[in-house]
């Protein structure tokens, strides 16, 4: 049976990291090897050196379609090397960000459009689609400020303006809205555990949901 591929969206400072970190936690207790955590960007050498580009902040001077190139190309890597080969071999990939981050930042947030980003990602991923997306939703001024008050380094995407991070946001609230089926939101504006909680069992209903498709 083929894998199953979810992802984690969000703003920053919405949470996944800390939410995904405590569930991929349980799952080794549980020793589920069957399950991949893994980043964008990042997730092998080559991605996570393209990250290390992108997000330095000392690179003011990086073009907005540069920037959406490097997610890409960072994405095609991180696709060929570690995601779909965990999906050929039938386990469950648990992915912080995809291509709705490049929607949501590249396309609103730097202004270059949602559809053109969207299609050029279409390169990168021959048409890979998460089966799941949990969004984790958090308004710009919560999300920013957690940034703020816990993170020593704030990255070149943490720095940008708060009008920057509205357009994020929006972005996500109307891809959420346009892929009811695939998108589910999770308030992230309740306490930490909720959310782990939350987000837990819908992983666990998703896992459940495609054994059994797979056996019928
Ligand atoms: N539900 C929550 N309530 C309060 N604080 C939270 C909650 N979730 C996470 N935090 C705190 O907010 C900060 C940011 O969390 P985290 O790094 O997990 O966010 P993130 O979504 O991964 O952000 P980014 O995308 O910028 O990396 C951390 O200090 C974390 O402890
Ligand atoms: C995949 C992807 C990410 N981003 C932005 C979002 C964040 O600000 C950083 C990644 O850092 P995180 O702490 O690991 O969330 O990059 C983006 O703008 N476009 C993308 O495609």
């Amino acid at each position: 049976m083929a894998g199953l591929f979810i992802t984690f969206e969000g703003p920053d400072g919405a949470g996944k990291t800390t939410v995904l970190s405590a569930i991929s936690e349980q799952f080794k207790q549980a020793h589920r090897n069957d399950i991949v955590v893994t980043r964008e960007p990042g997730g092998n050498q080559i991605s996570e050196a393209i990250r290390d580009i992108i997000l330095n902040p000392k690179n003011t001077q990086m073009d907005v379609r540069t920037e959406a190139l490097l997610y890409a190309a960072a994405r095609r890597q991180h696709i060929q090397e570690t995601i779909q080969p965990a999906l050929d071999a039938g386990k469950v990939v648990l992915c912080d960000r995809f291509v709705d981050s490049s929607v949501a930042y590249q396309g609103a947030g730097r202004e270059i459009g949602e559809n053109a980003v969207y299609e050029m990602n279409q390169f990168a991923t021959n048409g890979l689609t998460p089966d799941l997306t949990i969004y984790v939703d958090v308004p710009s001024e919560v999300g920013l400020a957690r940034i703020k008050a816990h993170r020593d380094v704030v990255d070149r995407l943490d720095a940008e303006t708060l009008s920057f991070h509205k357009r994020v946001r929006a972005a996500y609230l109307r891809l959420a809205a346009d892929h009811p089926d695939r998108i589910v939101t999770v308030d992230a504006t309740q306490p930490v555990a909720t959310v782990i909680d939350t987000a837990t069992t819908l992983i666990i209903n998703a896992i459940k949901k495609h054994q059994r498709i797979g056996q019928e």
